[in-house]
């Protein structure tokens, strides 16, 4: 197979201490019928350059929320979120976001024309999308299916092809909302290794919104655990090498997300 078309870190811009991502005490919510609903209160984190950070939390928290709002969808109600230094106004293709969805591509477009298409809105010329999505094609494993439309594929398969577009533009942050979670148990182990060894070759920065703390652990750098609604920061939590470690972080994480429950069980 060809080298990744886009090398390790070929859309990466700032000083490696520069965060990519920053919250300074963000609050978001949403105005309803019956009055303002707080989502999420005094969020602050940041993330660095190539770190995956997974957010973890009961339902009901603000997880997509916050995703949201990173991707620009929603404004904060209050504080600061900024991306390179600046604040975030809007959505844009720096910010690609994975749903947990099957049907988040283009119907009407073939597989390599919708990895094709964040290039071609930012006006890369049609020979070149096409060689960068054939080899982002064989990257997520999907050799021989650049011409397949997405009804043809499998819920995995088109969840390879969500990635392989969101990495085709080269975002600062890629976000992911629970991508997995609607695959079958052995799909979805073997997506997180793909995840895996995606970022190995891309290093891209990762932010990924979880309720699954198996899940955040085999796939996080660090992990911030929201505490219920309207979620604030709980913890934040460096994922450890060792398998003893994971193991015993899992369980820490499960004692701060079921407190009632692991007491139940002592
Ligand atoms: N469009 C909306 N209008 C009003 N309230 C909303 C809207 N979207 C979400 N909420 C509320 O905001 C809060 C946070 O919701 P959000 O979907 O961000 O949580 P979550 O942690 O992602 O939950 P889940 O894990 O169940 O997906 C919830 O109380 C939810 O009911």
């Amino acid at each position: 197979m060809e080298g990744p078309v886009l090398p390790r870190g070929a859309w990466r811009r700032g000083h490696l201490s520069t965060p990519v991502l920053e919250l300074r005490d963000v609050s978001l919510g949403y105005r309803t019928a019956t009055g303002w609903l707080t989502a999420c209160e005094g969020i602050s984190f940041s993330l660095a350059e190539g770190e995956r950070l997974m957010l973890v939390g009961a339902s009901g928290c603000g997880k997509s929320t916050l995703l949201g709002a990173v991707a620009g969808f929603h404004a904060p109600h209050a504080g600061q979120l900024l991306l390179d230094g600046r604040p975030v106004t809007q959505p844009g293709p720096d910010r690609m976001m994975v749903f947990q969805e099957f049907e988040q591509l283009l119907p009407w477009k073939s597989v390599a024309d919708n990895i094709a298409y964040p290039r071609r809105l930012a006006g890369t010329p049609r020979a070149e999308g096409r060689r960068e999505a054939e080899t982002l094609i064989a990257q997520v494993g999907l050799t021989g299916f650049a011409d397949a439309f997405p009804h043809t594929l499998s819920g995995g398969m088109k969840m390879r092809v969500a990635i392989a577009r969101a990495l085709a533009a080269r975002p600062r942050v890629l976000l992911m909302d629970e991508p997995f979670a609607a695959l079958d148990a052995l799909t979805r182990r073997r997506m997180q290794d793909e995840l895996l060894r995606l970022w190995r070759d891309f290093g891209f920065t990762l932010l990924f919104v979880t309720h699954a703390i198996e899940e955040a652990v085999a796939l996080g750098s660090r992990i911030l655990v929201l505490s219920p609604h309207p979620g604030r920061v709980q913890a934040v939590l460096d994922v450890p090498d060792t398998l003893e470690e994971r193991a015993a972080l899992e369980a820490r994480i499960h004692r701060l997300l079921l407190p009632e429950e692991v007491a139940l069980h002592a």
